[in-house]
């Protein structure tokens, strides 16, 4: 029999024994990447029986769109029903907010991302899957170009990433082209829904999609392949720098406890302080990488952190300079000796 090239490719990209025996939730907005990818996933777990695996297809309705929301939302429904799937929905509407709903793109990620994981969690499942393609990580990396990003906005789209220690979200799609998407739907003979607002060159994506990487395309054919190779490359690195930032932290004890939140009094400062040690041998790359998982351990805001933020922390950390100064998000940095302490200001 001939293995269909799309369900090769996925069975490659996220090996069936990984998932085929526990609950995994599939994000379906309704969208050719995502419905393939529920019919590939659901193709795949029957030919690899398990009594105690199974897909739920979860669909989020951000109710933007009127009646077409509403028809994404039915035809991800009909779609379950006829895989046999379960199926699981909420509507933007129905949670308890007396706020009107944003509609940016960041907030209608996050709404969508928190109702995938209550699902998961609801379900007992280990994975949540969604569609991202190739296409999609190509479009993040130039979008993150052109907006300012560091080396992580570089590396693009990760192919999967942990919620928690019980919940994985993974992307099996991440090398997989848009038309090879479409392609095993038409073979199939699988319809989905069209996001009228994806025509729209309104939101910035879009537009890199619609309108940047065509022309780009133009003249360099073969662009995205050459972006996507370049992310991936810069995948291994930004992992390389992730693994020696994480030793470096660790490696962080003034009096031997690690970067994990020692006191050492001082004015106009509240929680928990932080201290590494004076470190004039390890890379500055690493260093701010490392500084990155302490910000991120404690949930500083990194927003406003701008390279030269990032450098001016390392060149203290490496440097003699004794003075204090204060970050975006009030982080309160004070050498003092041979520690560096960070803390929040609390005026
Ligand atoms: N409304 C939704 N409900 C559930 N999951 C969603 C929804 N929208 C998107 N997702 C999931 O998140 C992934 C990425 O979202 P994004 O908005 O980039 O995709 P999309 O353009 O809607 O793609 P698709 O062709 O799958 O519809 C989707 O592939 C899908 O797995």
């Amino acid at each position: 029999m001939r293995i269909d090239p799309f369900i090769e490719r996925l069975v490659a990209a996220w090996p069936p024994p990984r998932w085929t025996g526990v609950g995994v939730v599939v994000g379906c907005s309704g969208g050719a990447d995502s419905v393939g990818l529920l019919c590939g996933l659901n193709r795949i777990a029957e030919q690899y029986p398990n009594e105690r695996g199974f897909l739920v297809a979860a669909h989020f309705n951000h109710g933007l769109r009127g009646e077409a929301s509403d028809g994404d939302e039915q035809s991800v429904r009909e779609l379950a029903e006829s895989l046999s799937v379960r199926f699981a929905s909420r509507r933007a509407t129905d949670q308890d907010s007396d706020e009107a709903p944003k509609s940016d793109e960041a907030s209608l990620r996050s709404a969508r991302t928190q109702f995938l994981i209550e699902t998961a969690k609801s379900y007992g499942c280990r994975y949540i899957a969604v569609a991202h393609s190739a296409d999609d990580n190509v479009e993040t990396v130039l979008h993150n170009l052109m907006r300012g990003t560091g080396p992580a906005g570089l590396a693009g789209i990760a192919a999967h990433r942990s919620i928690d220690q019980d919940l994985v979200l993974v992307r099996p799609l991440i090398d997989v082209r848009r038309v090879e998407i479409r392609d095993f739907l038409g073979s199939i003979g699988q319809p989905w829904r069209e996001d009228a607002s994806n025509q729209e060159v309104v939101y910035q994506r879009n537009w890199i999609r619609r309108e940047l990487i065509p022309m780009i395309e133009t003249r360099y054919p073969d662009a995205s392949e050459a972006i996507g190779r370049a992310t991936a490359a810069q995948r291994d690195w930004r992992s390389f720098i992730e693994s020696a930032a994480q030793d470096w932290v660790e490696r962080q004890s003034p009096g031997g406890e690690g970067a994990g939140g020692k006191r050492a009094g001082g004015q106009g400062v509240g929680g928990e302080q932080v201290a590494v040690n004076r470190d004039f041998r390890t890379e500055p790359a690493v260093v701010i990488a490392g500084l990155q998982l302490i910000w991120d351990a404690r949930g500083w805001p990194r927003g406003e952190m701008t390279r030269d933020h990032w450098r001016r922390l390392a060149d203290t950390v490496a440097g003699g300079s004794d003075e204090r100064y204060t970050l975006p998000g009030k982080i309160d940095v004070r050498p003092v000796g041979d520690c560096i302490w960070f803390a929040v200001c609390s005026v």
